[in-house]
């Protein structure tokens, strides 16, 4: 890959600040990076690492103080040429090595770029990561064995870099890692940023002393301080200028992290010292002026005692970045996405449909439908076309109601908080419209939740026995819509609770209610109660299915009357027939008190699809938005 001038953007940052009500959490934090440096954050826990690497990646705002890359003050733009490794690796586990890079090159690459373009591009990026041997191994997570901590840090980390990033930001690449793994990520890394002119800047926790020695520069941080910033081989003469020199045998890392956490008095000591040794080196002995990049380029503590006084960089190389970066940030200031809708939306659907694949064919649930379909079966096989089995009838279409509904429901409720960690990771890094996801997540899931009731009311249907032909096709028509709304509507649960658990519990309060106002357990509900029934979408399938399952159907038989029987059906009283006295069907529906037209139970379903779908759009856009700046 070839490096010219203007993509090699320094990173400097000075009197960095971040308040959070009374905490002051970041206090004049300073330091700068170099194309082809790497820096290492170091500090005790709590020390203001992660609060730095946000605001350095423009993912959280500071109070007060500066951040320029290439001399530019950050901006939404030129947060594109930043990328930022999360401590925390969110990918889906199913999906290939392979697969999840395949996706990332197509959608984060600019369109225009053709796609045996981005193919080389992703190939070069694999070997520079050492990522080949493992490309059709699955990314792996909790239940399902995958690529090593090494191999998953590495694939994160190919993530960002695919679109070729200027600043490259790490937040504890190293941690969960081995020794031996974590060195030889830390040296791939420096190789990285050297080869490809990167400027490289990672929070590590307790390197090894071989490790440590590989940075160019340490940020040490305490209490939201700086308290030293320079190579780290000038770490021996910081401390020992504070009365604390460290041992020959000991690991500076280790040694230095011990200190900070000491007493209070120590850290005192420290920060006194950090006062008093700090000087700001200008090669040609000018004044300290912050606002131009020669003085932010040497801005290095420089320890009294020290000899150190040189950075990487000459002073016109930095300035001639400085206009050359200027022009490049304006030919980069484009759409906010690298692809068009169209293009992510058949990427997402394209990935979406791998991930539903096992879904579909998921032998569990195959086996789960094939059970209640014979059940079902067994219970209400082939059902007497008579008012003696019309409760049953009811009974029947009410459980596919629930059943087809319900299902779809709970499963929707439990799949969003499981994608929930990489579609709130891709979103904050800008990789798609919202819109594309969604359209995308609705469009491959439809295969997937339609297939199963297809197959169940396809046998029981006519095992059962109930209506005619048309209405097998229109009940199919509106388990499909039905099913999708009670999709929709756990889709809107899960966004809402983002957490399985409180998913699952307003999801079992939601059914209930749903359950019991549906138009089965009680057919009359009391007056004041009566308008809940137009909530629960229950009550339209129920009442569209006894609808189709009465409408235009065959006579049905009168029960056997006695003296003292009489029957529901009119017909059936004033018959003189003793035996095979029959009764319409359509009297059994006004016998339920079902006397709208199809339509009128069937587009409120509709509706009902609408709402639950638009309202689950809104929920991930403005309810669980993630942190932007
Ligand atoms: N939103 C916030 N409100 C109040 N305090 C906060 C907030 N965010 C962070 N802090 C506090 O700021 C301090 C620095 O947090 P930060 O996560 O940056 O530390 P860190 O050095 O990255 O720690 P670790 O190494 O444990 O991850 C901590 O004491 C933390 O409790």
């Amino acid at each position: 890959m070839k490096t010219n001038k203007s993509d090699r953007l320094g990173l400097q940052f000075r009197d960095v600040n971040v308040k959070v009500e009374v905490n002051h959490i970041l206090k004049n934090v300073f330091g700068g990076v170099e194309p082809g440096q790497f820096m290492a954050v170091m500090g005790p826990s709590g020390a203001g690492k992660t609060t730095l690497m946000n605001c350095l990646a423009g993912r959280s705002p500071v109070t007060s103080g500066e951040i320029t890359i290439g001399g530019l003050k950050l901006t939404k733009d030129l947060r594109r040429r930043v990328c930022y490794v999360l401590q925390e690796d969110a990918f889906f586990p199913k999906l290939t090595l392979q697969e999840t890079l395949w996706f990332v090159a197509m959608i984060r690459l600019p369109e225009d770029i053709p796609e045996q373009e981005k193919l080389k591009k992703l190939d070069s990026l694999i070997d520079d990561l050492d990522l080949r041997k493992c490309l059709s191994t699955p990314m792996g997570g909790m239940w399902l064995p995958g690529l090593s901590g090494g191999e998953i840090k590495r694939a994160s980390i190919a993530c960002e870099l695919i679109t070729d990033p200027n600043i490259i930001l790490l937040d504890e690449p190293t941690s969960g890692l081995d020794y031996k793994t974590a060195y030889s990520l830390i040296r791939l890394l420096k190789t990285y940023a050297s080869r490809h002119q990167k400027t490289v800047v990672a929070t590590i926790h307790q390197p090894s002393s071989q490790m440590f020695f590989q940075f160019d520069l340490l940020l040490l941080m305490s209490g939201g301080e700086t308290l030293f910033y320079g190579p780290p081989r000038e770490i021996g003469s910081f401390f020992s200028t504070a009365g604390f020199p460290i041992a020959h045998h000991y690991n500076p890392a280790d040694f230095m992290l011990e200190k900070v956490k000491e007493t209070a008095e120590v850290k005192e000591k420290l920060v006194q010292v950090s006062y008093d040794t700090r000087t700001i080196f200008t090669p040609d002995g000018q004044d300290l002026d912050h606002r131009t990049v020669r003085t932010w380029n040497r801005l290095l503590w420089k320890p009294k005692t020290s000899t150190f006084t040189e950075t990487n960089n000459d002073t016109t190389d930095v300035e001639a970045n400085l206009v050359e970066s200027k022009a490049t940030s304006k030919s980069h200031s484009g759409p906010k996405w690298a692809t068009g809708f169209a293009t992510q939306y058949k990427i997402l659907t394209q990935r979406a449909f791998k991930l539903s694949r096992s879904n579909m064919l998921d032998k569990f649930r195959l086996f789960e439908t094939a059970f209640l379909c014979a059940m079902l079966s067994l219970i209400w096989f082939q059902l007497q076309r008579s008012e003696e089995t019309l409760s049953d009838r009811m009974g029947l279409i009410y459980y596919i109601s629930m059943h087809w509904g319900f299902t779809p429901l709970f499963n929707a409720i439990t799949s969003f908080p499981a994608e929930r960690v990489v579609i709130y990771k891709e979103r904050s890094s800008s990789w798609y419209r919202l819109s594309a996801y969604y359209l995308a997540k609705m469009t491959c899931d439809l295969p997937s939740i339609l297939v199963e009731p297809l197959l169940f009311l396809t046998v029981v249907y006519w095992v059962t026995g109930l209506n005619n032909v048309v209405s097998f096709f229109a009940t199919i028509g509106t388990i499909f819509v039905h099913t999708i709304v009670g999709q929709s509507i756990g889709l809107c649960i899960g966004i809402y609770a983002m957490d399985m658990s409180r998913g699952i519990s307003l999801g079992t309060i939601c059914i209930m209610f749903i359950m019991l106002i549906g138009g089965f357990y009680a057919r009359h509900l009391p007056f004041w109660l009566e308008w809940a029934k137009y909530l629960a979408f229950l009550h339209y399938t129920f009442h569209a299915l006894m609808y189709l399952e009465f409408y235009q159907a065959a006579d049905l038989q009168c029960s056997q009357l006695t003296n003292s029987t009489k029957s529901h059906f009119d017909s059936c009283n004033h018959s003189n027939q003793t035996t095979l006295a029959t009764f319409p069907a359509h009297d059994a529906l006004r016998y339920y008190n079902i006397n709208q037209p199809f339509w009128q139970y069937f587009l409120p379903l509709l509706a009902f699809f609408g709402f639950f779908r638009v309202l689950g759009y809104m929920l991930l856009r403005f309810y669980q938005k993630p942190n932007k700046m």
